[in-house]
């Protein structure tokens, strides 16, 4: 297996796909991981609109023809009508992962209260991580990384923290993080010596 980790960056939005505005998802994802990961990863990239059929053969592309063991959505994930980012993450999913949905709901309402009406879910299919981010470009960075007091001590760990050892539990390439950034948490069991 190639120790290159592919992540799949999926933007889900129908103004953003057709042009009225510039995505902005996908470079934030881009720029945060950039910062984060020192291991080698690549990035493959998805711009769609909020098509439930859409996104679920998007997901399906990404991690059984794509290879990503890690797919990162934002978008979709709120009440109106056309919103359907988690039905269709939960209709390509082998395994719920609930605890990701509800500390990204925790930590987001450190920053705005309709954190509450995020629906976001994370699931396993296959050997894929699955997570749904919110839209709000900014909310990319405020889940993943956590909160931070004044003096830049992380006062709310991100989700971010748990990720490196869920991949390595179905099988994927061993991610190491910048501990500036957001530290990755492993066993000690789990952890490999640096070379
Ligand atoms: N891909 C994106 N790029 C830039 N800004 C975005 C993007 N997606 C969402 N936003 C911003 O975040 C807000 C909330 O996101 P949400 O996913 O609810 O968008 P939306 O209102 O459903 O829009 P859309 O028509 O793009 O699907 C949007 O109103 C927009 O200002
Ligand atoms: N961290 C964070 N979470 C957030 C937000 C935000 O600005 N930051 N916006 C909230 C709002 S206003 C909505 S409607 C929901 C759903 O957003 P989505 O439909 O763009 O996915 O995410 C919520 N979660």
């Amino acid at each position: 297996m190639s120790d290159t980790m592919r992540i799949g960056l999926l933007s889900i939005s129908d103004r953003a796909s057709d042009g009225t505005y510039e995505d902005q998802g996908i470079p934030a994802l881009r720029d945060w991981l950039g910062r984060a990961l020192r291991s080698p990863w690549e990035a493959v990239t998805r711009l769609i609109p909020d098509e439930r059929e859409r996104i679920e053969r998007t997901l399906i592309e990404l991690a059984d023809r794509e290879g990503c063991k890690l797919i990162l959505t934002t978008g979709g994930t709120g009440p109106s009508p056309r919103d359907v980012t988690p039905e269709a993450t939960l209709a390509v999913a082998d395994k719920e992962m609930p605890g990701f949905g509800e500390e990204m709901r925790r930590i987001s309402l450190n920053f705005v209260p309709t954190a509450i009406l995020s629906r976001q879910v994370a699931v396993i299919r296959g050997q894929t991580l699955i997570v749904n981010l919110p839209g709000q470009p900014k909310s990319i960075r405020e889940t993943l990384e956590g909160v931070r007091a004044a003096d830049g001590s992380v006062s709310h760990v991100g989700i971010f923290a748990a990720i490196p050892y869920c991949v390595d539990l179905i099988g994927g390439p061993y991610m190491e993080t910048d501990e500036s950034v957001i530290k990755a948490f492993r066993p000690k069991s789990a952890i490999r010596p640096r070379p």
